[in-house]
């Protein structure tokens, strides 16, 4: 295992790689507000933040990560195009997996750029694919915009759109909800119950919600219970989409195919074709380069567009050595009115140097 100091010496180099390239060095605080930033997150790192509360500051949390303080900083005071580089630790509690470590230390880029997305989105990728260097490791790369895309595009009501937009992050909780929209699954004698204003309860309030927000519910549960059923036809071509997993060229002819049928996804995979091209030109080997629809369905929730990890062939223990993505909204959400096209990822100089041991 890597030193403390070996780590910080590997990440001080490869900040440095990344100031050559033209980023400037930023350095957010560890203490982060939480009640401002944690919610950008999502589920999943909000679950496992580290937050305490301070009587003069409110909630803080120990940063989960450097874009949301970098894009907040960025949207404040930043001029554009922008790039950023920084180092240093996160921290993210492990609920499942001990051996996992909850701080470590990253290094980072990001480009806040207008011109040419895909061109950035490819800059940031070969940046990291070059500074892995000769490492023994796959990229995977995947597009959270063309499943919001498909999701837009259902022919179904809005609140359905909406929810399966929330769980697009939760792969097993949209197949289901999905399902349960096409009618696939049976309504149980308690729904059907409610549904028709047979069923009482004498249930105790022991929660905070109150009668007419129960009676909220219901009322929606019974508009979408006489919604039409999202049809068999959908449902299929989101299966299928949702399989799409092969090198580039071939992922994208099986994009295309179903971009005949969902033509809401068309905008969407146009963008994926020009990142395979801008990825070609800064030299990335783009016939073996993998696609995979459900890549990044499970990390930050704040991607809405290209993603991509490497991971390392000869340790498939380990976590992904490289990951990132697009997040434009985010700088949306942050910008108080102004927005602006931004990419990134990060490297872990600690997983990199435990590879290196091995070889
Ligand atoms: N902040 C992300 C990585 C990233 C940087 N830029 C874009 N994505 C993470 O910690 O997983």
């Amino acid at each position: 295992m890597p030193t403390r100091a070996q780590t910080n010496a590997k990440a001080s180099v490869l900040r440095a790689e990344f100031e050559r390239q033209g980023a400037q060095s930023v350095e957010p605080p560890i203490l982060q507000p939480a009640e401002t930033l944690l919610d950008l997150y999502g589920e999943d790192i909000r679950a496992r933040a580290y937050v305490t509360s301070d009587s003069l500051l409110g909630e803080q949390m120990l940063r989960p990560d450097f874009t949301v303080p970098v894009v907040q900083m960025h949207m404040a005071h930043g001029a554009d195009p922008a790039r950023y580089t920084y180092a240093g630790e996160v921290f993210r509690r492990q609920e499942r997996d001990p051996s996992r470590a909850s701080e470590y230390v990253q290094v980072g880029y990001e480009v806040f750029e207008r011109d040419n997305p895909a061109d950035s989105d490819a800059e940031v990728f070969a940046l990291i694919a070059a500074s892995l260097g000769d490492l023994p490791v796959r990229a995977v790369t995947g597009d959270i915009g063309v499943l919001m895309a498909v999701v837009h595009g259902l022919n179904t009501t809005q609140i359905r759109k909406d929810a399966l937009m929330r769980h697009i992050w939760r792969p097993r909780r949209f197949r289901a909800l999905l399902e349960q929209y096409a009618g696939r699954k049976p309504v149980s004698a308690v729904r059907k119950a409610l549904l028709a204003g047979e069923y009482t309860s004498d249930a105790p309030f022991v929660g905070a919600r109150r009668q007419h927000e129960i009676d909220a519910r219901i009322e929606a549960l019974r508009v979408d219970a006489a919604a039409p059923p999202v049809s068999e036809k959908e449902l299929d071509l989101v299966g299928a989409l949702l399989k799409v997993s092969a090198p580039m060229p071939d992922a994208l002819a099986q994009l295309h195919d179903l971009s005949v049928d969902l033509p809401a996804i068309v905008p969407a995979v146009a963008r994926v074709a020009e990142r395979k091209e801008a990825l070609k030109k800064r030299g990335i080997d783009v016939n073996s380069l993998m696609f995979d629809a459900n890549y990044g369905r499970t990390s930050m929730e704040y991607y809405d567009g290209f993603v991509f990890g490497f991971r390392a062939t000869t340790r498939p223990d380990l976590p992904p050595l490289a990951t990132g993505g697009r997040y434009d909204a985010l700088t949306r959400r942050l910008g108080g009115g102004h927005e602006i096209p931004a990419v990134g990822g990060v490297m872990r100089p600690g997983l990199m140097l435990e590879l290196e041991e091995d070889q």
